[in-house]
């Protein structure tokens, strides 16, 4: 328990209808925010014993509040005289409260008498009336988030305030679903940007879209859909690396190659399989740390889909805006560069490798390619064509593949990826 938990919070709160949820936010903030950890698995220790609904509304109240943090941060400072600090158990409740007021519309008075238990034996007061002060003003929050300082730092010096801009309409923004088409079966109807692609507008559970069932496609955002369509179809053996849960798999298999799909993580494959067996496609999965292992021969084509910070996934993971450090960026570069390593002997020559992050961070994806190119005299760049990738997505100059939150902004945008097709002369 973090700072602002104390123990007996549990007992004294679950029995007042609501509070349940507020207190499993509360433990999700301070996981996310305090720990570092990331919210999907924060959930399932903040959520445990919730039922299906308040969990579903702990990860609401949560995700409103990390979206939204430096606007309320400076909404309770404006009616605070003395600054509370970022971690204190007053500032949290508050944000909570607020969030659900401005974001969620929950009334005032459910927003505040369900947030006040959690403050009991100690700021109640001031909880009480810096949002009553900030409910009566009738404040409104800005019409888009602003971004965590160090993440506006950083991705200002990147790329500039018309991707900023762009990337905060993006968090405000319900993500559109996209799915990739296996080829055959029932499809919902939506819009195709690419071939093989649908996105879809609104529509109820997964699992009761036309077509699910039967295993005729599966979600996966446009941006994670380029990668291993830039291997094309069946060129024999392909090795798909960090490969889990199985997007990539599953689009490759369908285009007619031979996968060995190879992942560290045994419930990451669990989930690959379900796919597979749902898909009816084919794959050999194997679990295995890559920095251990190797095949036993090499492989016509090699996609590696490194581990990153996830930055470019920032709209359905707003955690990390908070998260990720320079610290992690470049831990996580180190990863890649041993992970690119080791793919690139697995390449045979003329064979094509493809590295793919979902980071919005140069550090893995624009640098970690020059440094291998540089290192690595036996690979070239093989350039991507504009007519490979979806209307709206640009090759950079050098033929690499850079998304940003500015594409397809009209149409629902995009995850932040970056992308390189290269070849082993
Ligand atoms: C970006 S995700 C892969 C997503 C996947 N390619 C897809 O399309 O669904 C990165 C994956 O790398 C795996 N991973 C991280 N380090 C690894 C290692 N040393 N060896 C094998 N897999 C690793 C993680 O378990 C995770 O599943």
């Amino acid at each position: 328990m973090g700072p602002c938990l104390r123990r007996g919070d549990e007992d004294r709160v679950t029995e007042t209808t609501g509070v349940p949820a507020r207190l499993a936010a509360l433990k999700l903030l301070d996981a996310v925010l305090r720990q570092g950890l990331p919210l999907e698995a924060a959930l399932e220790r903040a959520g445990a014993g919730l039922a299906p609904r308040d969990r579903g509304l702990a990860h609401a109240i949560a995700a409103a509040v990390i979206r939204w943090l430096p606007d309320l941060d400076e909404l309770i400072d404006s009616a605070t005289r003395n600054r509370l600090a970022d971690d204190a158990k007053a500032r949290m409740a508050l944000r909570i409260a607020i969030a659900q007021a401005l974001v969620l519309k929950t009334p005032g008075h459910a927003a505040i008498s369900t947030v006040l238990p959690l403050v009991d034996g100690g700021p109640r007061k001031l909880v009480h009336g810096v949002f009553g002060t900030l409910m009566r003003k009738n404040v409104a929050l800005p019409d888009r988030p602003t971004l965590p300082y160090a993440t506006l730092y950083r991705w200002q010096k990147n790329w500039g305030d018309v991707m900023l801009a762009a990337a905060e309409h993006a968090i405000a923004d319900q993500p559109p679903m996209d799915i990739a088409l296996k080829g055959d079966g029932p499809v919902p109807e939506g819009v195709s940007l690419a071939p093989n692609h649908m996105r879809l507008g609104d529509h109820g559970p997964v699992t009761e879209i036309p077509g699910f069932a039967e295993g005729s496609w599966w979600v996966q955002d446009l941006a994670a859909q380029i990668p291993a369509r830039l291997l094309g179809l069946n060129g024999g053996h392909v090795l798909d690396l960090c490969a889990a849960p199985g997007g990539k798999t599953l689009q490759l298999a369908s285009a007619g190659w031979n996968v060995t799909a190879v992942d560290a993580s045994d419930s990451r494959l669990a989930r690959l399989r379900e796919n597979l067996e749902r898909t009816g496609l084919e794959a050999e999965v194997i679990t295995a740390d890559l920095l251990d292992w190797k095949p036993s021969a090499p492989a016509d084509a090699v996609l590696l889909d490194a581990p990153c910070s996830a930055t470019g996934i920032f709209r359905r993971h707003p955690d990390v805006l908070h998260r990720v450090r320079p610290k992690v960026i470049a831990e996580m570069a180190a990863v890649q560069a041993k992970l690119l390593a080791r793919a690139a002997r697995w390449v045979k020559p003329g064979g094509r490798l493809v590295y793919a992050t979902c980071s919005l961070e140069p550090e893995e994806g624009e640098d970690q390619l020059a440094a291998f190119l540089m290192a690595h005299g036996g690979f070239r760049l093989d350039p991507v064509r504009a007519d490979e990738l979806p209307a709206g997505v640009t090759p950079s100059a050098n033929g690499t593949v850079r998304t940003l939150p500015t594409m397809l902004a009209d149409q629902g945008r995009l995850d932040g990826f970056f992308v390189a097709r290269l070849v082993r002369v």
